[in-house]
C-alpha cells in the first residue's frame, strides 16, 4: 500500500439547524423553520464514518466549530455577559443569530482545498482553507478551520497550511467541493480540476442569472498558485450557469471523481467536451468518463437524489463503489438509472446507501461531509492518531453524541444560554477526545 485517500468527515455540531441560511440550495430554503435533530443528525454522520472504516478506508474526523458563535456576535456590537449578547441579538437580529449558531461546517468538502504531495512542487501537501464569502453563516468558519487543519495534520515536514484566500467575492472560494483530483494512483502526480461559477475580473463570460455563482476563477488560479502546481497539471473548469441557477450551488452536486473516473451530468460544465478533452489530455489519454444524460436523470432529480454528491471511492481491493444518499433509492428514475450503471459494468462495481437526512435536508449528502485527503504512508504516519477512526473512537464519540446533544432542536432554541453551555462542554471534551489542543475561541 503506497498511498491512500483517506476521507476527513465533519462532525455534526450540537447545534444543527434548519434556517434557510443559503440562497441558491433548494434544500436548505425548504426546510426553513423546521426543527432539527442533531442527534440524529450526527450519529447519521458517525455511522457513514464508521462503515467507510470497517470497509477498510482511511476515515478521519473533523471537528465542529464553535457555536453558538459569540465572539462573532461581539464583532457585531452586542456587548455585556454571553447571555446578554445571546438575548439582544435573539432581539435585533434574529437571522444575523441563526447565522452565528449554524452546523454548516460539518460539510468539509467546503473546509478546504487539499493538494496530495504528488502534485506539488515542494512535495508537501498542501492545504487552503475556503473563505466561503458568499454565504455570511459559512463565512466566519475559515479561522477555525485552519486551526483544525493544523492540529490535524501538524508535522511541518508534510503538510504546508496557507491561509484562507482574501475574503472577498472577487476571490470567492468553496474549497473542495469545485475542486477533483484525477490519477492512477494516489502517489502518483494527478490533474487537478478546479471548477468555479463566474469570473469576478472579466465580464465577457456568462453568469447565472437567478442564484449565486459563489466561486470565482481567480480563486481557483489563485490556489492552483498557492499550491505551487504545474500548470500542465491543472485544468479550470466553468460550471454551466443555466445549471446553478436550478440549484446546483457547487459543482458536487453535479459531478465526483476519484482516480481515472469522472462521474457526471451531461449538463455539468459550460464547455462540456472541452473539459474531457483537457482533463483527457492532461492525464495522457487514461480518462474515463461516465456521463448521465438529461433523458435519464433531469437536473431536478439531481438536485432532489444528490446523485452525484455520491462519495466515489476504490476499496483496498481495487473495487469502485458509489457511496449514496437514501434519496437516490428514493428517486425511481435515478435507481432505474444506477441500476443500469452496475448491470453494464461500466467502472462501479457497487453501491451503498446511507439515511443521512438530517444533512439531506440542508443540501449537505455524503461527498459534502468529508474532505479527501490523498496521502503516502510517511504522511499518514503524521496525521494526528486520535483523528482516526476506529472502534475505540467510534464508541467515544457515540457516547458523547448521546451524552451532550439535544434531541430536538428549533430556531426559537438558538437564544437558550444553556445551549450555549451544553455545546462548549461537548466541544471542551472533543478536543481532549481527538487531542487538537485549544483550537476554539472559548479556550483561548
Ligand atoms: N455541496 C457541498 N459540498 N456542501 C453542501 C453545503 C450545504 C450548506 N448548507 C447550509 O449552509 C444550510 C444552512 C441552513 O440553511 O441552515 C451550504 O449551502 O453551503
Amino acid at each position: 500500500m503506497s498511498a491512500v485517500e483517506a476521507n476527513f468527515d465533519g462532525l455534526v455540531g450540537p447545534t444543527h439547524n434548519y434556517s434557510g441560511l443559503s440562497f441558491g440550495n433548494v434544500a436548505s430554503a425548504k426546510s426553513q423553520a423546521t426543527p432539527s435533530s442533531p442527534k440524529q443528525a450526527a450519529l447519521q454522520g458517525l455511522a457513514k464514518m464508521k462503515a467507510l472504516s470497517d470497509m477498510g478506508m482511511v476515515q478521519g474526523v473533523f471537528a465542529p466549530q464553535e457555536r453558538p458563535d459569540i465572539a462573532t456576535l461581539r464583532r457585531l456590537g452586542f456587548t455585556g455577559s454571553d447571555q446578554s449578547v445571546l438575548a439582544a441579538a435573539a432581539k435585533q437580529a434574529p437571522k444575523v443569530l441563526a447565522a452565528c449558531c449554524s452546523a454548516s461546517s460539518m460539510w468539509t468538502a467546503n473546509a478546504a482545498t487539499v493538494s496530495p504531495s504528488a502534485d506539488t512542487q515542494d512535495g508537501k501537501v498542501h492545504f487552503t482553507p475556503a473563505n466561503l464569502t458568499n454565504k455570511f453563516h459559512r463565512s466566519i468558519e475559515h479561522e477555525v478551520t485552519g486551526r483544525v487543519l493544523k492540529a490535524t495534520f501538524a508535522d511541518e515536514r508534510h503538510f504546508v497550511h496557507h491561509p484562507a484566500l482574501p475574503s472577498v467575492e472577487h476571490f470567492g472560494d468553496e474549497g473542495a467541493a469545485n475542486h477533483t483530483r484525477f490519477c492512477l494512483d494516489y502517489d502518483l502526480q494527478g490533474v487537478e480540476l478546479f471548477v468555479f461559477g463566474r469570473y469576478a475580473f472579466d465580464s465577457r463570460f456568462p453568469e447565472p442569472k437567478k442564484f449565486p455563482a459563489r466561486h470565482t476563477f481567480e480563486a481557483c488560479e489563485a490556489v492552483a498558485r498557492l499550491h505551487q502546481l504545474d500548470t500542465d497539471k491543472v485544468v479550470i473548469a466553468q460550471q454551466n450557469p443555466a445549471v446553478i441557477d436550478q440549484g446546483v450551488f457547487h459543482n458536487d452536486v453535479i459531478a465526483v471523481g476519484n482516480r481515472n473516473i469522472l462521474f457526471c451530468h451531461e449538463q455539468a460544465f459550460l464547455n462540456q467536451q472541452a473539459v474531457y478533452d483537457e482533463l483527457n489530455l492532461k492525464l495522457s489519454g487514461k480518462m474515463r468518463i461516465l456521463e448521465v444524460p438529461t433523458k435519464s436523470v433531469s437536473i431536478e432529480d439531481a438536485v432532489s437524489s444528490y446523485l452525484f454528491n455520491s462519495q466515489l471511492i476504490t476499496m483496498p481491493n481495487g473495487d469502485n463503489v458509489l457511496i449514496l444518499p437514501e434519496e437516490c433509492r428514493n428517486n425511481p428514475r435515478v435507481w432505474t438509472y444506477l441500476e443500469h450503471l452496475l448491470a453494464n459494468k461500466q467502472g462501479i462495481d457497487e453501491i451503498k446507501v446511507f439515511d443521512l437526512k438530517q444533512s439531506m435536508a440542508n443540501g449537505g449528502g455524503p461527498a459534502c461531509l468529508r474532505l479527501r485527503v490523498a496521502l503516502n504512508q510517511a504522511e499518514l504516519a503524521a496525521v494526528n492518531p486520535h483523528t482516526l477512526m476506529s472502534s475505540a473512537l467510534y464508541s467515544q464519540l457515540h457516547q458523547w453524541i448521546e451524552r451532550h446533544y439535544r434531541d430536538q432542536l428549533a430556531e426559537a432554541d438558538l437564544v437558550d444560554p444553556s445551549l450555549l453551555v451544553e455545546s462548549r462542554t461537548a466541544l471542551d471534551e472533543l478536543t481532549q477526545l481527538l487531542q487538537l489542543g485549544s483550537v476554539y475561541p472559548f479556550q483561548r
